[in-house]
């Protein structure tokens, strides 16, 4: 276990969002986020990132208290990427090797610009490497900032809906380039998802958050039409096509 929540309550001044949070995200998984808009996925994301601060319950990184770790290392074992983003007057490739930063010491080595290379040749990002952030799509800017949570190499990398800015061929590539990393590198990816049939696709755990808490957290078992209709309020059918599972609302 990579990613350990118990009892995780947050309210923003006096208005609660999540009561009773509670799961375990494994090495190697791909963990889906699912819940209505408001439901609190961005606000549990952000606790497990540290950027807010739940008001009771633990978070445990590899078994260590999140909040008791430096900002350092929680920048080496945490990579995030919000819902929303700034294009700065980076380029392209420096805004990735600027995910290299909690590692390096005192300049960029060989190693890092490897890394670099590397993640820009995976997510197609090459020919843009000398771009600047300002003068990108917002789908191409979607894949840099996913590049650059890549090139950090966290232990846990958190996305908030990383692919709502992009076309059908960039969502497959991106979600597998995330679930591809979870497995070689052994990490987790704890993503927020609105797709269900993408999250079918790729997860490999499912929360489903309702009502400010967990309504159902597990494996494909827990991706009933009953559960997906009790949380989204929409009737729906889960059927296979050419053995992939998708989900139809009725
Ligand atoms: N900074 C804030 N101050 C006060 N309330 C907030 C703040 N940010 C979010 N909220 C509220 O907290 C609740 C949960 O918001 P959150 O963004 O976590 O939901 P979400 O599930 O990610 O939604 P979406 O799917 O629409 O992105 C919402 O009711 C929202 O209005």
């Amino acid at each position: 276990m990579i990613l350990s929540v118990d009892g995780v309550e947050f309210s923003y001044s006096s208005r609660p969002v999540l009561k009773d949070i509670k799961f375990e995200v494994n090495r190697g998984e791909f963990f889906s986020i699912l819940g209505n808009n408001g439901a609190g996925k961005s606000t549990l994301l952000k606790c497990l990132n540290r950027i807010l601060k739940p008001q009771t319950g633990t978070i445990l990184i590899e078994k260590e208290d999140l909040f008791a770790l430096s900002s350092r290392e929680v920048a080496r074992r945490l990579g995030y990427v919000a819902q929303r983003y700034e294009s700065t007057r980076f380029t392209v490739f420096d805004a990735v090797l600027l995910g290299r930063k909690p590692h390096i010491k005192w300049g960029a080595t060989a190693r890092d610009l490897e890394i670099v290379r590397k993640v820009l040749a995976v997510l197609g990002l090459e020919e843009f490497s000398l771009r600047y952030l300002d003068e990108l799509s917002g789908g191409e800017l979607q894949k840099v900032v996913i590049a650059r949570a890549l090139a950090q190499e966290p232990r846990v990398l958190l996305l908030d809906e990383p692919t709502s800015n992009l076309d059908l061929k960039n969502q497959f590539e991106v979600l597998k380039t995330v679930k591809k990393a979870a497995r070689e590198q052994n990490i987790a990816a704890v993503v927020v998802m609105h797709d269900l049939n993408l999250a079918l696709r790729f997860a490999d755990k499912f929360l489903l958050l309702k009502n400010r808490t967990v309504f159902a957290c597990g494996g494909m078992e827990i991706m009933t039409p009953e559960n997906i209709a009790g949380v989204y309020g929409v009737p729906v059918a889960v059927e296979r096509l050419a053995s992939i599972p998708v989900v139809v609302p009725l």
